[in-house]
């Protein structure tokens, strides 16, 4: 497998990095493009995201991508969600019929994520419940959940108390303290609680990768028409 990356200076203009994604798109040597996040403020994401031509957009942020998705026609899945959705069926607990409670709603983990546990699909047909910043009264509603999902991106934010005993955690969080990496969950207290969760690191970050190389393998394939 032929992989390349290109490492730009943080003053990088928007016009610059959309010449590299045209070259990228017309390069047949690429099968997939991924534009790591977040770009700095001179760089407006959403048209930068856009420019990926949709048939190489494995990292399954292109709108076009995001809107199949949405409305259950196949297309690349975000690899963090589609991640965590995969660790889910392939430990037993199919999100079919789950209360399934998303702290977190960002365009790359919360939002997509509850588009796919909503679907009609296999690995969908949960309850999905959206947490944020503007929730009111949240360790209520974490309470209520058979499958909790932290995705905000606070180290430690998710307590024991806000866990009900016999719940599914999922830690998508990656935050850098000091050297260690650690998630959102406080994971030993809420650990004595969970039925299951997953612990960072290796969690759902080497599952996200491995949805990254399976969305290549796909588009390298062509099994995505797009
Ligand atoms: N367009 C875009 N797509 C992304 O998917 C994306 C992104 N931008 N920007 C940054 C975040 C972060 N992210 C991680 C993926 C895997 C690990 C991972 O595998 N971590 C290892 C540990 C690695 C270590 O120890 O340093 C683990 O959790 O076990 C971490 C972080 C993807 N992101």
């Amino acid at each position: 497998m032929h992989s390349e990356t290109f490492h730009l200076p943080a003053d990088t203009g928007q016009a610059d990095l959309m010449d590299l994604i045209a070259g990228l798109n017309a390069d047949n040597r690429f099968h997939g493009i991924l534009v790591q996040l977040p770009l700095p403020d001179q760089i407006d994401e959403a048209t930068i995201i856009e420019s990926i031509a949709p048939a190489k957009d494995v990292d399954g942020l292109h709108p076009i991508s995001q809107g199949r998705m949405l409305q259950g026609q196949p297309t690349f899945l975000p690899c963090t969600p589609a991640g965590v959705q995969q660790v889910l069926l392939r430990s037993g607990y199919d999100p079919a019929g789950k209360h399934v409670v998303i702290v977190g709603r960002s365009n790359i983990v919360g939002k997509p994520l509850a588009a796919l546990l909503m679907q009609r699909n296999p690995g969908g047909n949960a309850t999905v419940t959206v947490c944020h910043t503007r929730t009111r009264d949240l360790p209520d509603i974490t309470r209520q959940a058979d499958i909790l999902v932290a995705a905000m991106g606070v180290p430690g934010a998710v307590t024991a108390d806000m866990v009900r005993e016999g719940a599914v955690v999922i830690d998508v969080g990656i935050n850098r303290v000091g050297y260690r990496l650690v998630g959102d969950v406080d994971y030993d207290a809420v650990a004595a609680k969970a039925e299951a969760i997953t612990p960072v690191p290796g969690g759902i970050g080497p599952m996200t990768i491995a949805l990254l190389l399976s969305n290549t393998l796909d588009a390298a394939r062509r099994t995505v028409s797009v």
